[in-house]
């Protein structure tokens, strides 16, 4: 593993209003090196705004924040450029030298070194994603920022891509801010787990369940069922009720 940046994002106190409302009020957050910090809070709570802000796609929040190294973005859809093959998409703005060699590994490490000649619009929706990833990893980034990666595949691919991600960055060490609704999928990939509610951090929870993890082993129903709580989901029989 190479060795990265340490303390990757740095901020405190961003605060990001539209209108009249406020939707994030003072956030404090660091991503260390190699972290993985998954972002979870319910629907509307801001968790997109606060990546697109870390991203510099949204440039009118208020705030200090610094980051360093590099970055890359993964979002819910592939994003893919329809008249582009494959490879070229995932070559798309990177610079330096043996750019066809990289592009070639990267495909290869999304187990899609076969569909670089393919056009986006002969490939799966998970395909795609594994697309999206290769084209992440092409830029050798410091950081990953993604928004609901796997939030439009079906249960069983998500999960092969859940495993995809966690070699990944096995391999690469890169750190990630993960936003997402899954709260299993939190669990599996993510050393610590920051709760969004009414603008601020309302939680934060380190993952201290053992590497490799698996949804029955010790420990991860009992954080699941804390998370769940938070998040202001029943999941008991007495709280679900049928
Ligand atoms: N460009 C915008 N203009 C006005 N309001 C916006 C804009 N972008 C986001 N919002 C509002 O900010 C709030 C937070 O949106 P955001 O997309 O960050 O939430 P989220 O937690 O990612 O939601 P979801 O989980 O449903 O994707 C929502 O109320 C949304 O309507």
């Amino acid at each position: 593993m190479e060795t990265r940046t340490p303390g990757l994002v740095t901020a405190t106190g961003i605060r990001r209003v539209f209108g009249e409302a406020v939707v994030l009020d003072g956030i404090d957050l660091a991503i260390g090196s190699g972290e993985v910090v998954a972002l979870l809070g319910a629907s509307g709570s801001g968790k997109s705004t606060l990546l697109r802000i870390l991203a510099g796609l949204d440039q009118d929040a208020s705030g200090k924040f610094t980051t360093s190294g590099s970055q890359a973005v993964v979002f819910q859809e592939h994003r893919l450029l329809p008249w582009k093959r494959v490879a070229d998409n995932v070559a798309l703005g990177v610079r330096g030298d043996a750019v066809k060699e990289r592009v070639a590994a990267a495909l290869e490490e999304v187990g899609l070194a076969d569909r670089s000649r393919a056009w986006p619009a002969e490939l799966s929706g998970g395909q795609s994603q594994r697309v999206a990833f290769a084209r992440a990893l092409v830029r050798e980034p410091d950081l990953l920022l993604l928004d609901e990666p796997f939030g439009a595949l079906d249960a069983l691919t998500r999960l092969r891509m859940q495993a995809l991600f966690g070699r990944l960055h096995a391999h690469h060490g890169f750190a990630a801010l993960l936003v997402t609704h899954d709260v299993d999928e939190a669990l599996l990939l993510a050393d610590r787990l920051l709760v969004l509610d009414t603008g601020r951090i309302a939680e934060e929870i380190e993952v201290d369940l053992t590497r490799p993890r698996a949804v029955d082993a010790p420990g991860f129903g009992a954080l699941r069922r804390k998370l769940l709580s938070l998040l202001h989901v029943p999941a008991s029989p007495e709280e679900t009720g049928f």
